[in-house]
C-alpha cells in the first residue's frame, strides 16, 4: 500500500463464526493502521463479554450487545476514530442497524466454513457445544445469518492472517 494515500477512517465490523479468524485479522489490522498515523480503537467480542459477563447469548441479548457497542463505534467514527468491531454479530438486523448509525461501514464477512472454524477449535468450545455442555452455540445450535451485502469477503481457510490484512487495506485504499 503507498504511503501517500490519505484513508477515510471507517469502522470495520468483522462479522463470521467464532474460529473464522476476526480476532486475528483485527488484531493484525490495528498496529497496520496505527503505523499509518491513524487513531485506532479495536472493539473485541469476547474482550467486551469479559469485562460485561452477564449479556448471554439469546438473539435478544446479543442484538442488544450489538447495538451498544456499535452505538460506541459510531461515536468513535464520527471523532475520526478507525473502529476495527470484531463480534460474530450473527443477525443481519443488528448489524443493519449498526450500519444506520455509522457515517462509514464496512462489512468484513469472514465467511470461513463451519467444519474448519470446528477442526481449529481454538478455545474448545465446538467440542463443547457438540456434547450439548453449552447451549446456543452459533452454528452448532444457534443461527449465523450470512451477510447480504458485505463490502468484503474473506475466507481464511487457505490464506494467511498476513494475507486477510492485506484484503482489508487493499480495500480501504482502492475505495476511496
Ligand atoms: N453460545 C455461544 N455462541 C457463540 N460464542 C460464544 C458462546 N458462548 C461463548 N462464546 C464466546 O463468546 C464470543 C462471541 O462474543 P460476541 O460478542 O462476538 O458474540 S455476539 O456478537 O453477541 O453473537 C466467542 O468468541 P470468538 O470465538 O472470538 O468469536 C466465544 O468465545
Ligand atoms: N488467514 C487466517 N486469518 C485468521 N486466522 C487464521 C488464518 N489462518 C489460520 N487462522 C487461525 O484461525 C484461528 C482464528 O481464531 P480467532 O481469530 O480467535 O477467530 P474469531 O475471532 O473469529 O473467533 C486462529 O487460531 C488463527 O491462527
Amino acid at each position: 500500500m503507498s504511503e501517500e494515500k490519505k484513508l477515510k477512517p471507517a469502522v470495520l465490523w468483522f462479522t463470521g463464526l467464532s474460529g473464522s479468524g476476526k480476532s486475528t485479522i483485527s488484531e493484525k489490522v490495528y498496529p497496520a493502521l496505527k503505523e499509518r498515523g491513524y487513531r485506532v480503537e479495536h472493539l473485541d467480542g469476547d474482550a467486551i463479554r469479559d469485562i460485561f459477563p452477564s449479556t448471554g447469548f439469546s438473539k435478544e441479548e446479543r442484538n442488544a450487545h450489538i447495538r451498544r457497542v456499535g452505538y460506541i463505534a459510531s461515536r468513535l467514527q464520527a471523532h475520526g476514530v478507525f473502529v476495527i468491531g470484531s463480534f460474530i454479530s450473527p443477525y443481519q438486523e443488528a448489524r443493519d442497524f449498526v450500519r444506520d448509525l455509522c457515517e462509514d461501514f464496512v462489512e468484513i464477512y469472514v465467511s470461513t466454513p463451519l467444519e474448519v472454524c470446528e477442526e481449529r477449535d481454538v478455545k474448545g468450545l465446538y467440542a463443547r457445544a457438540r456434547k450439548g455442555e453449552i447451549d446456543n452455540f452459533t452454528g452448532i445450535s444457534d443461527p449465523y445469518e450470512e451477510p447480504e451485502n458485505p463490502e468484503l469477503e474473506i475466507d481464511t481457510t487457505d490464506i494467511t492472517p498476513g494475507e486477510g490484512v492485506r484484503m482489508v487495506l487493499e480495500y480501504l485504499e482502492n475505495r476511496n
